[in-house]
């Protein structure tokens, strides 16, 4: 049973997007990251000082939960936010892909980052199953449960820019939502990731630049982090851009005008148009770019920036691959 929901984004600057997603009947807006692979919930088992503003999922009203006793779940993400609790399974219903059983994860603790972000309801993680938290047994991630149940065992992301719902597709390729041909890339999957290879960047209309990059798609990381060599030849363009470590990145005058990014699938050329670089303003006139450095992290991420300029296909056959089509 293939299904389709809308992606929302949470802010005016696109910081995440939220889907609604039905557990038992009660539904939740989530933040679908292809970066983690833990379905976790706020719940009535928070203190009630972690609770407020956010939607509650509350088994006790749930007739199909079912506790998993003794099992536990503790993540923490990039920006060193997270979350722990128990576990359980129930129906979960993303649009019209409905499965039964699936590991659903209470939180009973969330670090304030959560806490204080009221439109999101937690997380449904949609990176490998070998990378849940879940002890003492990993759980498949929704995707995994439903994967048998579709028409094909993919999803697909089409997020938009600036405060347009877009849509995350179960089951199927939706020609209608991209031009041109898709690209596939092999992933390496050893890390738990939609992780690729990358061939290379261009800055505005400068020459293509071949090299490696090791990076993941990942829906739940806002910006593009790449390496300094990518980073230093695309501020270089930007007049007044520089590192600003008060604000923890490079920032330029909001007034700059902002090149495109090309970075490199095999032989497609993804464009970021620039004004998405034009991340969200920072202080005074300066504003915070969507392109930061990789450095510390082990890879790049390729993040909501990048993606929302592609229609993306997450392609969970059993040689996993990601597919890249303009839009
Ligand atoms: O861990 C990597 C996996 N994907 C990235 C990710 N990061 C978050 C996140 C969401 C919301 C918050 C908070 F609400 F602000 F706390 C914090 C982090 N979700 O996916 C990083």
């Amino acid at each position: 049973n293939d299904g389709s929901v809308t992606a929302s984004p949470e802010d005016a600057y696109d910081s995440e997007y939220l889907c609604p997603v039905s557990i038992d009947g009660q539904t939740l807006a989530l933040d679908f990251d292809t970066g983690s692979a833990d379905l976790w919930v706020f719940s009535t088992s928070l203190p009630s000082s972690e609770q407020k503003g956010h939607t509650l999922f509350d088994p006790s009203k749930s007739t199909n939960w079912k506790a998993l006793s003794g099992y536990k779940w503790n993540i923490t993400y990039g920006d060193g936010s997270g979350a722990s609790g128990t576990v359980g399974t129930d129906v979960v219903t993303v649009g019209g892909t409905s499965v039964s059983g699936q590991a659903v994860e209470i939180a009973t603790k969330v670090s304030s980052a959560f806490v204080s972000d009221t439109a999101n309801d937690g997380l449904l993680g949609l990176a490998f199953s070998s990378i849940n938290t879940v002890t003492p047994k990993a759980q498949h991630t929704f995707f995994d449960t439903a994967k048998s149940s579709l028409s094909s065992p993919v999803f697909t992301a089409d997020l938009k820019h600036r405060q347009l719902p877009g849509t995350y597709d179960f089951g199927t390729i939706d020609s209608s939502k991209y031009t041109g041909t898709i690209t596939y890339i092999d992933v390496d999957t050893a890390n738990g990731f939609w992780e690729f290879t990358g061939s290379g960047y261009a800055v505005g209309s400068g020459s293509f630049v071949s090299s490696s990059i090791d990076a993941i798609a990942d829906t739940g990381t806002t910006l593009i982090y790449v390496p300094d060599a990518v980073v230093t030849a695309y501020y270089k363009q930007v007049s007044g851009a520089s590192y600003d470590s008060s604000q923890g990145g490079y920032t330029f005058p909001c007034s700059a005008t902002l090149p495109n990014l090309t970075l490199g699938i095999g032989s497609y050329h993804a464009v970021v148009p620039g004004q998405y670089i034009n991340y969200s303003p920072a202080s005074g006139s300066k504003c915070f770019g969507g392109v930061q450095s990789d450095s510390g992290i082990g890879f790049s991420i390729y993040g909501d920036v990048f993606l929302k300029s592609q229609f993306v296909i997450f392609d969970g056959s059993s040689t996993p691959r990601l597919g890249f089509a303009a839009k």
